[in-house]
């Protein structure tokens, strides 16, 4: 093939300005794009290689080289591994396939700071080579394809690459940087051999590079023809548990995780058994960009004996876990192990539900801790993870309980924090219910008349204002035997909260105000499914709840903003006899306006609880009628 001219994708043109100009002050990390780019390469072709060894051709072993001449101001990252062909190359050097890139790209057009960030969370990749050099050359050919099949694509990262055909005997990539002006400081073996350890050493392939000697007449080091293996090589969780430092399993998880923050937890286990495996898991302290795309490639990456199968592993983590960052190293399973095998194998069902637990101890510890810093720190994890973990009730039924017991909430007795035992701890005496309301913010939570008889009485109730709240409810019945109950639901049954004078007094109150009572219903008719006198109203006229059974409206309200069809609810008003307003419309001056005052006492009802009215103008007109007769 001659030369051909291609153009890069538009996005591919704005990944390169970005990463150029926002990487500048940390552009030591091209190597580590570079070497791990490399090392997915031989990973890959080892992967391949399992059902044909021909791959291989006469060089089983893979390694990674990294050459510089100072002279001709080259770095060159050289790989033994998959290579590509020349669709490959434009293709894989050209465009940008990954998921989730442009919402990437958008998040990046806001300020500097945010940007390097976010960069580093996403790993920049190939193009980051464009950070220090002005020309990159990749001379690359398939394993298996013949040697005249080789590739070289060549570009100076603005618009445009070139693509030809070349001879290449040894199969793999080599990735040439023709270095910028003022970036010779990386043409220096010291210099690479640093950059590798600090970020590329849990790479479990050999990285090798010349060996240098010292020359009397050019009073310098200089490259002689012996090769030596500057990293460690050995794969971190492989090493016993007893021979790492926290700084080691610190480097590691920035290394596997671009998060320049130090993580929460961490867990490193070697299980032993009917199925054997190593787990090294990182619960991060800082969720990522893309933390609420549930099908976003999974954070633990899987081994078989320290060879690299896959990172979408979602057989290995449930989805509610999609922030744990790690690795899963198995001893049993096959090294060609195919996805719709992972979903079947019992070694992997097994695997799985111990790496759950491993992860939901790791969290119980933080929480449960008395130290202040870990207090501290569970709270902030919550801010971060809380919602997803709520998601975990309807997916993880055998580790429900203990996901209810990690679960933090506001409530009527602290705005933050609430750990359902605390609130059992604090359950009245007579008290069996768990208390609580839902509603779109705290504000209208705190301001629900529904509340106010527990406010009266003392007993606590939980808000709960997250989306995925009234989805959890639906999965989350009782907690330790007590009923999760709404206040917003149903009759309040106090039970044994109310004396007998209360009971009495209500039942009282019930049969003075029947006569009211009918002559509402008939006025609002089907608006409301019954109207009844209450025991929860201490300040307001009215409130309107639901049946018990009935989707509640605040969830009604969701499921109508995301487009679904909500089963209509009617709702029930119940009134508070003592109010002045009730006691206006009962009284033989109201009668003329009773309609008037009927419908707006349920309107103000049905605002007080977040509601909307179906006919707002019509409430508007009716207010000045009532402001302008009354
Ligand atoms: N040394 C190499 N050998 C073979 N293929 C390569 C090599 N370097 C890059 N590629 C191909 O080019 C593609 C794009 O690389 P790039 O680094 O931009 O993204 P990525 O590796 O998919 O993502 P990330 O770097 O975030 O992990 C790779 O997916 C791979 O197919």
């Amino acid at each position: 093939m001659s030369k051909q001219t291609h153009s890069f994708q538009a996005e591919v043109q704005q990944i390169l300005h970005l990463v150029t100009h926002s990487l500048y002050s940390n552009k030591e990390i091209f190597l580590r794009e570079l070497v791990s780019n490399a090392s997915d390469a031989c990973d890959k072709l080892r992967f391949e290689a399992l059902d044909n060894a021909a791959l291989y051709e006469d060089q089983p072993n893979l390694e990674l080289r990294v050459l510089f001449d100072a002279e001709a101001k080259t770095i060159t990252i050289r790989d033994n591994g998959i290579g590509m062909s020349a669709e490959e190359a434009v293709a894989h050097l050209g465009t940008i396939a990954k998921s989730g890139t442009r919402e990437f790209m958008a998040r990046l057009e806001g300020d500097q700071k945010k940007d390097a960030n976010l960069i580093g969370q996403f790993g920049v990749g190939f193009y980051s080579g464009f950070i220090v050099a002005d020309r990159m050359t990749v001379e690359t050919r398939r394993a298996g394809a013949p040697a005249d099949q080789g590739v070289r694509w060549s570009s100076t990262g603005s618009g445009d690459f070139e693509v030809e055909t070349i001879d290449k005997p040894g199969r793999g990539t080599d990735v040439i940087l023709h270095l910028r002006e003022g970036e010779e400081e990386f043409l220096s073996a010291w210099k690479l051999k640093s950059i590798i350890g600090k970020y590329s050493d849990h790479i479990s392939l050999p990285i090798l590079m010349r060996k240098e000697t010292w020359d009397e007449e050019k009073k310098a080091q200089v490259p002689t023809d012996e090769w030596e293996t500057v990293n460690k090589a050995a794969a971190l969780w492989t090493r016993s548990k007893s021979d790492i430092t926290d700084a080691e399993y610190q480097d590691f998880y920035k290394q596997i995780s671009y998060d320049q923050q130090a993580p929460l937890a961490y867990t490193h286990n070697r299980v032993e058994g009917r199925t054997e495996y190593t787990q090294l898991l990182y619960v991060p302290a800082k969720a990522p960009f893309d933390l609420w795309n549930r099908d976003k490639r999974g954070g633990v990456k899987l081994y078989v004996k320290r060879v690299f199968i896959m990172d979408d592993a979602e057989a290995l983590m449930p989805v509610y876990l999609r922030f744990v960052k790690g690795v899963i190293d198995s001893a049993d399973l096959p090294l060609n192990v195919s996805r719709e095998l992972l979903q079947e194998s019992r070694d992997v069902k097994a695997i799985r539900e111990g790496s759950t637990k491993r992860v939901l101890s790791m969290l119980e510890d933080v929480a449960n801790s008395d130290e202040p810093s870990q207090k501290d720190k569970y709270a902030a994890f919550w801010k971060e993870f809380g919602q997803v973990l709520k998601e975990g009730i309807g997916e993880d039924f055998a580790n429900r309980e203990r996901l209810a017991k990690l679960f933090r909430f506001a409530s009527t007795h602290a705005d933050e924090g609430v750990s359902l035992a605390d609130y059992v701890s604090r359950m009245k005496e007579g008290q069996d219910a768990v208390y609580y309301i839902t509603a779109d913010s705290l504000a209208a939570a705190k301001g629900s008349p529904q509340l106010e008889i527990f406010r009266k009485k003392g007993i606590e109730v939980l808000l709960l204002v997250d989306r995925v709240d009234e989805w959890m409810l639906s999965h989350l019945y009782e907690f330790e035997g007590h009923a999760l109950t709404s206040v917003a639901k149903g009759a309040v049954d106090l039970g044994k909260l109310q004396d007998e004078d209360e009971k009495k007094a209500a039942e009282q109150a019930a049969e003075a105000s029947k006569p009211l009572v009918d002559k509402l219903k008939a006025s609002l008719g089907e608006r409301v499914k019954d109207v009844r006198v209450t025991t929860r109203l201490v300040d307001s006229p009215a409130c309107v709840v639901v049946d018990e059974g009935d989707v509640s409206a605040h969830l009604a309200r969701m499921l109508k903003a995301a487009g679904q069809e909500a089963p209509k609810a009617q709702p029930i008003l119940e009134i508070n006899p003592q109010h002045a307003l009730v006691r206006r419309l009962d009284a033989p001056e109201g009668a003329e306006q009773f309609d008037d005052l009927a419908a707006l006492l349920f309107e103000q009802a049905l605002l007080a609880e977040g509601g909307q009215l179906e006919d707002p103008s019509a409430f508007v007109r009716r207010i000045s009628r009532l402001l302008v007769g009354g």
